[in-house]
């Protein structure tokens, strides 16, 4: 029985999305953005790296191709002379631009609802939400209460939090309630439980998750996030591949935000990581662990978090070559009929304006030594990925999307 191994770099977008002015996207192109400021040393940084991007093993797999394919023209430094592999584009059809609709359509279930959002305005949440949270967590009340950059918030706000024991509630453009609070001065487990009293209160109004962003460290300037970030999400809708793996017997590893993401159905086996390199690791530990026919998901969460958000364009350049120089290891650990495939969840265009997801179409880079180069085009709906994996590794077809073998 085939393995398939589903790597979803988070927020690595090709740009293209026919329906990006919708979400003021209009352009945003993260990879073709990132290889354009590199080749104008506008991705140059002092003892990080420097010159044109140069991802040759993602290329090879079609990642040039890919991006040409769907933005109309091929990244600088890339080409389109993919060698190896099945390549093309994902558009997605999920309303939104969040790490869950996305994974979800990859995994073969589109989101067919609105997500709530809560409004750019201060206070950016409703009273009532307010109101109940703090009663029900037993807290003397919340700092924040706006849309915000993760980072930044905590600078702003954290020695008040320490001081008064306030947690910092912050929002953005996606469907989440994110809680910053002191790993040790409010605790992790409390930030975990007052994470769960969120949870409950948000879920009503259709928000995706509510995210513990615990940090460390003692004035504004020094404080630092830890790797204990926790996500509480929704279910998704309908199984999905990793229910439907699960359900037919199979292991299914779930790695880094994988698990949280999917409400931890579906999966069988759990490893969490912090760091893109480790992410990696734990992958090709998967890989040397795992039985025929298991299924193996990695969520590649600092591209997103570390760089897009932060609007890095040399971080998140340097994050993309560290990750395709140890393409190599990962294909040289696969066993003749495994799959593996790259791909995405969204944009993040770290030269777009302000900190937050861009509505961009996704690489879809599919490689085994079993499966011959080709062409798969322009995919509408993501859920062609789940599909295919689903077909590999033999499961029965969904409801959403078909095979592209
Ligand atoms: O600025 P930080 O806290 O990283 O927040 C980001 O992380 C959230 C989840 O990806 C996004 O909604 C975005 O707001
Ligand atoms: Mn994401
Ligand atoms: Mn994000």
């Amino acid at each position: 029985m085939p393995r398939a191994i589903l790597c979803i770099l988070d927020s690595v977008g090709i740009g293209g999305a026919p329906d990006a002015a919708a979400y003021g996207d209009a352009g945003a192109d993260t990879l073709g953005h990132i290889a354009e400021a590199c080749a104008e040393g506008r991705g140059d940084r002092e003892g990080l790296r420097r010159g044109p991007l140069q991802l040759p093993n993602l290329d090879a797999l079609g990642l040039g191709a890919a991006a040409g394919l769907s933005s109309g023209h091929v990244p600088p430094g890339l080409s389109d002379a993919a060698r190896g592999g099945r390549f093309g584009v994902g558009r997605e059809i999920s309303k939104g631009k969040d790490t869950p609709s996305g994974h979800w359509e990859i995994a073969g279930v589109p989101v067919p609802f609105e997500w709530g959002y809560f409004p750019r305005t201060e206070p950016s949440f409703p009273d009532a939400l307010v109101t109940a949270f703090v009663e029900q967590a037993g807290l003397p009340g919340i700092l924040g209460d706006k849309h915000a950059s993760g980072t930044e918030i905590i600078d702003e706000l954290g020695a008040e939090h320490i001081r008064t024991g306030k947690p910092i509630c912050y929002t953005s453009v996606d469907s989440v309630f994110q809680i910053a609070a002191h790993e040790e001065h409010f605790g992790l487990d409390r930030l975990y439980e007052i994470c769960e009293i969120a949870f409950e209160l948000t879920a009503p109004l259709n928000i995706g998750r509510v995210i513990a962003r615990p940090f460390v460290g003692e004035a504004s300037g020094s404080f630092k996030r830890t790797g204990n970030r926790r996500d509480f999400a929704i279910s998704p809708p309908e199984p999905t591949l990793l229910d439907r793996a699960a359900e037919a017997g199979r292991q299914v590893y779930a790695i880094g935000k994988i698990s949280d993401i999917f409400a931890g159905s579906g999966v069988t086996h759990k490893m969490k990581a912090t760091g893109l390199m480790s992410l990696f690791d734990r992958t090709l530990e998967a890989m040397q662990i795992s039985p025929k026919g298991t299924l193996i998901v990695t969520n590649f969460v600092d591209f997103d978090s570390e760089f897009g958000h932060r609007r890095d364009v040399p971080g998140y350049a340097a994050a993309l070559e560290a990750f395709d120089r140890r393409v190599p290891e990962l294909i040289a650990a696969m066993a003749e009929d495994d799959l593996v495939v790259f791909t995405a969840d969204h944009g993040n265009d770290p030269t777009w304006t302000g900190t937050d997801h861009t509505r961009e179409q996704v690489p879809i880079l599919m490689f085994s030594p079993a499966l011959s180069r080709g062409e798969i085009g322009i995919r509408t709906g993501l859920s062609d990925i789940g599909e295919t994996v689903a077909h590999w590794l033999g499961l029965a077809a969904g409801r959403h999307g078909r095979s592209v073998l």
